[in-house]
This record gives C-alpha cells, structure tokens and sequence, in this order.
C-alpha cells in the first residue's frame, strides 16, 4: 500500500507538479537588469515615461513646416539651425525655414515633418526640397509605442532580451524577479564511468549528467554536478541529504525503477515524502516527483532518452511553477512525414526531425529507433513527437503534438 499515486497519466503528473512547484514558489529578489536575463518577473512594470519620450525624427534630412511647401514643384528653405541626436538646443522653425537634423534627434518647436536628406539639394544655407514629403512624414510622435501609466510587463512573464530592453527603455535599472532555483544534479550507478577514462567490461560512460547540465543550462540556470552516487544505499541516502539541504532542487538520474539497486523510491518513501511515482510515458514511465529534507525531488529514470523526455515535458515544468512563471509555454503542432504504429497504449514521446516546406506547413519526420536508449537516435532528431495515449495507429499527414529540443 502506498499513500501516494503511481501509474498516472501524464496530465495527471504536470497538473501535480505545478501545484506543487507553485506551492514551493521561491521568493523574489531585486536584480540589476543585466543579471535578469532569462528570469521570471515578479512584479508588473508601468510605464513612467512615454516612449518615444519626445517627438523625433525616423530620417537624417531637414525639419520644416509642411505648410510651407509647394503643392507643385521644388521649395527652397532657409536653413536656420542644426539639431543632432542628443541634449535638446530648443530650436525653432519658422516660416519658410528648416533645420537640419539626424535621426533621434528632438524635433524643433514649430516643425512637423521631416524630408529626407537625399530627397534634397543644400546649397550654401538654402536647401532644396526636390521630393515634398507627406505631412508629418518621419516624425516619430511621444507616446506612440507606450503612453505612461500603461503595464508593460506582468509579474509571471519571462524576461526575454527584448522585455528586458523594454525594462531599460522606460529608465529601470534593477527588477523584481524570481530567484532561479539552485539545482544539484546526480548520475547513479556503478556502471558508470566519467568520459577520459579508460572504460572496464560492463561499464559505460555517464552520458546523462552532460545532458541534464546542459539541459539545464540551457534553461538560464547555473546546476552543480554531485559525484556520481553508487549503489549503496547508506551513501545514497546521506549525499542525497547533504544536497536537499542545500538546493532547491535535487534531480536524480537513475535508481528508481524496479531492479534491486533502484534505491531511491525507498529512501523517499521513508525519508522524505513522495508525490507520485510512475507516469503512463515512454520514455520515462518510472519518473518519481517528491520531497527530501528542504528540497524539491525528481528521479529522473536511468534511460538517456528517458532523462530528455521527462527533462523536458515536465521538469522544466516544475522549475517554471517554482518561479511563478504564469505565461504558457508556446506549443507547436506539425503533420508526420511517415506512418507510425505504437506497440503499446501509454503516451509516447518519439524522438524526430522537424522541417518546415514552403506551403507553411510544419512536417516532423519520426526516427524509428524508439529505444529509450537510443542516443543516436536522440541526437540525430530535433523534437519530441508526442503520441497520446490509447491511440496506436498515426498515419502520415496525421497532424501530432512536437516539443523543438
Ligand atoms: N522490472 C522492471 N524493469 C524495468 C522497469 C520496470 O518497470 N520493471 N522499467 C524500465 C524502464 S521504463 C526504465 S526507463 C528503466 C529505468 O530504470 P532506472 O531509473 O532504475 O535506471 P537504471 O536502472 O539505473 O538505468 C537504466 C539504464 O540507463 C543507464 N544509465 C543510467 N545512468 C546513466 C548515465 N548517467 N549515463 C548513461 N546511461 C545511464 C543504465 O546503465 C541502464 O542501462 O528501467 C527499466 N526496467
Ligand atoms: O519508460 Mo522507460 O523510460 O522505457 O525508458
């Protein structure tokens, strides 16, 4: 008997790990603008300026009062004055007259429309208006992208280099934002043996600590590599403690299916507290959510293709809902290249290619290698291809669910 939920449906599974990672949410702090990159906002910023903060010109030409051009034909103006971008000179233009200018520059007080240098002919202090522009052509108006006391951006959006440029154009220098969760990560098994060093008969090479770093790193986090836990429990159990003091979040790889050597189910179960353990997937079915000490807990199952899925269709979840990321990851729809049958009913995440044909239409083509330890396969494809449960039959143009990775 268990007190907690095994074999569930993947739905099931996200729907816990976001109230859970919600309910964990790490406080927020107020960050220097250029650390904030990749973060998640924890607070809403209005606009205190209006962007453009004054009227400018879009051109590098001349300044003037389009009443003062000739409906037909060429006008002469007399150059009265030059505004740079850069601090206001507080120049005017009167009638008949322009000013030069540059592109960002504050519009002089009278002027309402900007020609274009090379619509132009300068000679001595005239100048030539050869094209007449439109009225009010080139002036970019205060306001016109933000008016002040609008919101910009909301607490739970994530602060991508554009949001962050946003951030900076309204004058912030530091924002609220989510601390990112620390992470320690930690392969098992004694199998396994760190790449540069010579490999014995039934040892392999520990792949799956390179893929989780980077797939963490790749999420804007700074992960700590643990040494390698080997199959004893006791040490299991006492570096696992170390770490779930210390992290937020501890992610196992490994250990957590059936085998005799799977300790970790056991540890969580009597040490700390598990919120389910198995998810109807393939890859990943023996996935394991929890609690140790201070800190959140995945087990990740040993598979390598098994750590991608499950990295990717609901840790990264877990890491989004403990910085109270509120914006939907976008999703992405394509059609098969080729038929697949499934040989089972759970929910199955295949590995495959995505390209994109000139009609528009996104097209992702399977890899038939579905082993979950089908590296090669993983690495030769750019996308998980996900195959709902129940359903076994997909046939080509069929349209499916792909996760890009
Ligand atoms: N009797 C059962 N056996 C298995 C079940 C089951 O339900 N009943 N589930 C299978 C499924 S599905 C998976 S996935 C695996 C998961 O097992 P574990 O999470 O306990 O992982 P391990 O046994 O430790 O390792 C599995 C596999 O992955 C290799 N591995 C492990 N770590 C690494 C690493 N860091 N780098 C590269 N490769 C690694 C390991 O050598 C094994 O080959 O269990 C099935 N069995
Ligand atoms: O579900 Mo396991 O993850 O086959 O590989």
């Amino acid at each position: 008997m268990t007190d907690f939920p095994v074999r569930i449906a993947f739905d099931e599974a996200r729907a816990i790990i976001e109230r859970i990672g919600s309910e964990h949410r790490l406080p927020s702090e107020q960050i220097a603008l250029p650390r904030a990159h990749g973060r998640v906002a924890a607070q809403d910023v209005v606009a205190a300026i209006p962007l453009p903060p004054f009227d400018n010109s879009a051109m590098d030409g001349y300044a003037l009062r389009h009443a003062d051009l000739r409906p037909d034909g060429e006008t002469t103006l007399r150059l009265t004055g030059e505004q740079f971008a850069g601090p206001s000179l507080d120049l005017r233009v009167g009638a008949d007259e322009c000013s030069r200018i540059t592109t960002g520059a504050p519009m002089p007080d009278g002027a309402d429309t900007v020609v274009m240098k090379e619509n132009t002919a300068i000679e001595g202090d005239r100048v030539r208006v050869l094209v007449a522009p439109k009225p009010g052509a080139h002036v970019r108006r205060a306001g016109e992208d933000t008016r002040v006391g609008e919101t910009v951006l909301r607490s739970g959006q994530a602060l991508t280099p554009s949001r962050i440029a946003l951030a900076a154009s309204m004058g912030l220098a530091a924002i609220d934002t989510a601390r990112r969760p620390t992470v320690a990560v930690f392969t098992t098994g004694d199998e396994l043996v760190e790449p540069g060093l010579p490999l014995r008969p039934g040892q392999i090479y520990n792949s799956n600590r390179e893929l989780l770093m980077g797939l963490l790193r790749a999420d804007g986090l700074e992960p700590t590599a643990w040494p390698t836990l080997p199959d004893e429990p006791a040490r299991i159990e006492s570096m696992l403690r170390d770490a779930a003091q210390a992290f937020d979040l501890v992610i196992t790889c490994g250990a957590v299916s059936a085998g005799e050597k799977d300790h970790i189910p056991a540890l969580l179960q009597t040490q700390g507290r598990v919120h389910f353990w198995k998810v109807r997937m393939r890859p990943g079915m023996p996935l394991l959510f929890g609690e140790l000490e201070n800190a959140m807990f995945l087990g990740l199952p040993g598979n390598p293709v098994s750590v991608l899925a499950t990295y990717l269709t609901l840790g990264r979840g877990l890491i989004d809902a403990m910085q109270g990321r509120a914006e939907p990851r976008p999703r992405f729809f394509a059609r098969l290249a080729a038929p697949w049958r499934k040989t089972h009913e759970r929910l199955e995440f295949l590995r495959g290619r995505l390209r994109s044909a000139e009609d528009g239409v996104l097209h992702v083509e399977p890899n038939p290698a579905d082993g979950s330890h089908r590296m090669r396969a993983a690495a030769d494809s750019d996308a998980l291809i996900m195959l709902p449960e129940k359903v076994q039959e997909y046939p080509t143009g069929g349209v499916v669910e792909v996760l890009p990775y």
